[in-house]
C-alpha cells in the first residue's frame, strides 16, 4: 500500500550564532530522516526538547523546505513551499500546534474564524457555510451559543477545540499535531486526545502526533518514532515500543512513564548532559549518556536496522551488531 505521506532522507540545517560575535555553527536539526504514514494512521514522534520534532513536522507540511531529501504526499513529490500548487495541497494537510491563542485572531468571533478555511479554500458555496460551521462546532464539542464568542472568552481547552475545528474544516487527509495538549491541564488533555481520536476515526485522517510526553503518545499513536538529535533511533508499533523498548534511550523514556495501577519500576535515569545539537558527539550521538556504550559506539554511527516485529532500531549493542562490537 502506498503511504499517504513519506519522508525520504530529510535534512534541515540551521546556522546558529553563539553569542554576539560567535561564528555561525551548523545545527543539523533534522539529519537524514525517513518515515512513512499510512492513511488513517497515527505516528507519534517523541524525543527531548531540541531533538528536531517540530522541524520535522514543519518539513512534512512543506512549511520548512528540505535541504536534502524529499517529501512525497499521496504518491507525488511535494511542490515547493508557498507555490500555488503547494497552497492547494495545504487544504489536505493541516497543522495544530501548542498555543491556540497564537493560532487564533483575537478580534474575530469563533464562527468567523471557523468559516475562514472554507472561504480560503473555496470548499463550499457561501450559503452552506453557516451550516458547516455549526456542524464543525458540534464535531469538536462546542455549544452553538459559543459561535459568537471571541477567543479570550473561551478556556484553553475550548480554544484548542476551535483550532482543531478549523484544521478539519477542509476535510484534510493529514493532521500534524505539534504538542497540541502540552499547554492544557491534564484532565482537559484527555478530553482533547479522545476527541482527536474520534475525529480521526470518523474521517479517517492520518496524524503525526509530536510530543515530549510519552503518556499522551501511548494513548493515541499506532506507531512511534523516537528521535534523538535529529535522527530516528527507534521506530515500532506503539505496543512494541511500550512493551519492550530496545534502544537504551527509548528504554529510559519508557521507564519514566507510570503504568496505570502500578508503581514505577526499574526507572532509568538518564545520566550526562542533555543533547546539544550544535555539538553532536561522534559515533552514536547517545553514547555519552548510554549505560551500554562500547568502543564502537564512540566512533561509528549506527544505522537504523530492521530487526523484525515491524521494528527498526539504530543501536550497535541492542540491535546485535555483534561482529562489529567484537572487532
Ligand atoms: N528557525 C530556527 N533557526 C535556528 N535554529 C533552529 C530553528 N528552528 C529550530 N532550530 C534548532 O533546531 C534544533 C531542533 O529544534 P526543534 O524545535 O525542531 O526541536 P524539538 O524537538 O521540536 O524541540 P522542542 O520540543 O523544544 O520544540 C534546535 O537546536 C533548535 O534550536
Amino acid at each position: 500500500m502506498t503511504p499517504l505521506i513519506e519522508a525520504r532522507d530529510l535534512v534541515r540545517i540551521y546556522h546558529v550564532r553563539r553569542g554576539l560575535f560567535g561564528h555561525p555553527t551548523p545545527v543539523r536539526a533534522v539529519d537524514g530522516i525517513s518515515l512513512a504514514v499510512m492513511a488513517g494512521e497515527t505516528l507519534g514522534i517523541v524525543g527531548e526538547s531540541g531533538s528536531g520534532k517540530s522541524t520535522l513536522g514543519r518539513m512534512l507540511l512543506g512549511i520548512d523546505a528540505a535541504q536534502e531529501g524529499e517529501v512525497v504526499f499521496d504518491g507525488k513529490a511535494m511542490p515547493a513551499g508557498a507555490t500555488p500548487e503547494w497552497r492547494k495541497l495545504r487544504a489536505k494537510m493541516q497543522l495544530v500546534y501548542q498555543d491556540p491563542l497564537a493560532a487564533l485572531d483575537r478580534r474575530l468571533t469563533i464562527a468567523t474564524q471557523m468559516a475562514e478555511p472554507l472561504e480560503i479554500h473555496r470548499l463550499i458555496p457561501k450559503e452552506h457555510r453557516a451550516a458547516r460551521v455549526a456542524e464543525l462546532m458540534s464535531a469538536v464539542g462546542l455549544r452553538p451559543d459559543q459561535a459568537t464568542r471571541f477567543p479570550h472568552e473561551l478556556s484553553g481547552g475550548q480554544r484548542q477545540r476551535v483550532v482543531i475545528a478549523r484544521a478539519i474544516a477542509s476535510r484534510p487527509k493529514l493532521l500534524v499535531c505539534d504538542e497540541p495538549v502540552s499547554a492544557l491541564d491534564v484532565s482537559i488533555q484527555a478530553q482533547i486526545i479522545n476527541m482527536l481520536r474520534d475525529l480521526q476515526q470518523q474521517h479517517s485522517i492520518a496524524m503525526v502526533f509530536i510530543s515530549h510526553d510519552l503518556k499522551v503518545v501511548r494513548n493515541i499513536a499506532d506507531r512511534v518514532a523516537v528521535m534523538y538529535l535529529g535522527r530516528v533511533v527507534e521506530e515500532a508499533s506503539s505496543d512494541v515500543i511500550f512493551r519492550s523498548p530496545m534502544h537504551p534511550y527509548t528504554r529510559a523514556l519508557v521507564s519514566s512513564v507510570p503504568r496505570p495501577g502500578s508503581p514505577l519500576q526499574g526507572r532509568v535515569i538518564l545520566q550526562g548532559e542533555p543533547p546539544n545539537p550544535a555539538n553532536r558527539p561522534s559515533g552514536c550521538a547517545f553514547h555519552p549518556r548510554c549505560p551500554l556504550a562500547r568502543d564502537l559506539c564512540r566512533t561509528a554511527a549506527p544505522q537504523l536496522k530492521d530487526i523484525g516485529d515491524g521494528r527498526t532500531v539504530a543501536c550497535h549493542v541492542t540491535a546485535g551488531d555483534d561482529a562489529q562490537i567484537a572487532a
